[in-house]
């Protein structure tokens, strides 16, 4: 069985966000992530970690003005300086949270931007970000994020654009975050996309589609994959991010399964 994570910035919206650790616990969940710790102190973030024995899996460099409606600033030139402060205060989380990966959004390209100079920018930012994790053996995530329906104007939309990207930095700490439902949407043919990426692919993340809801609300046979994750020897975290469509207990019959399997 993959070990499962649960992303509490959408997970459990019927708790206030510090109740989320212990009802994942509760669910048997072992590791979190969210979108963004910046709000909160990171001691307390460490504290409902501890005290519910999970593993914080993963969280997101800043990424700009997220209520404006920005995604990310790595492919933003104008914003390097910015993107080094963000990249500064999301490691001082890392270490305190012992989080052992970071992801980056790439962001939006402006039509402002050519495509090369929003890329270029991006493998620069990339670059930076994962010359100073190294030495605190934290792994920089990069996703490719679809751009038909929930992001359109995202600079990274397929796994291959993202490696490309990846290998252009040269730096052997960057990996792929395979977000299921993304590459469902984009591509599809999901089993041998993840296997043939899958040395490459750091950090797992699912929903079903259409909707992006918890599995069994759409197309995708979660059943069929995880087992098949298994079967690879996928060994990193799959993290559950979907909007529940129900109370979140009430989604997890997928994870019931797994276990039992
Ligand atoms: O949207 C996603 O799939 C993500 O994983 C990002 O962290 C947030 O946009
Ligand atoms: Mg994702």
């Amino acid at each position: 069985m993959p070990n499962f994570a649960a992303n509490l910035s959408l997970l459990y919206p019927e708790l206030p966000f510090l109740e989320r650790f212990v009802a994942a616990a509760r669910d048997g969940f072992l590791g979190v992530e969210y979108l963004f710790p910046y709000s909160w102190p990171a001691q307390e973030l460490r504290d409902r970690l501890v005290d519910n024995g999970l593993t914080q899996v993963l969280f997101n460099l800043p990424p700009g003005d997220w209520d404006a409606g920005e995604r990310g600033i790595a492919c933003l030139p104008g914003r390097t300086a910015e993107f080094e402060d963000g990249l500064g205060q999301a490691l001082e989380y890392a270490r305190v949270l012992g989080c052992r990966q970071i992801n980056c959004l790439a962001g939006l390209r402006p039509e402002s931007l050519t495509e090369s100079e929003a890329r270029d920018t991006l493998v620069e930012n990339l670059r930076r970000a994962a010359r100073k994790l190294a030495p605190e053996g934290i792994t920089l995530m990069v996703e490719a994020i679809n751009t038909r329906v929930d992001m359109p104007g995202f600079v990274l939309d397929t796994a291959e654009t993202a490696l490309a990207v990846i290998d252009a930095t040269g730096e052997p700490n960057i990996r792929l975050q395979y977000d299921i439902y993304h590459m469902q949407i984009m591509s599809g043919d999901l089993v041998r996309s993840i296997e043939r990426h899958l040395d490459r692919i750091g950090h797992i993340q699912f929903a079903d589609n259409p909707g992006r809801h918890e599995p069994g609300t759409g197309e995708i046979n979660f059943g069929s994959i995880f087992s098949a994750l298994d079967r690879m020897g996928y060994s990193g975290w799959v993290s559950a991010e979907y909007h529940p469509s129900v109370a979140t207990p009430e989604t997890l019959s997928w994870l019931k399964s797994a276990t039992a399997s």
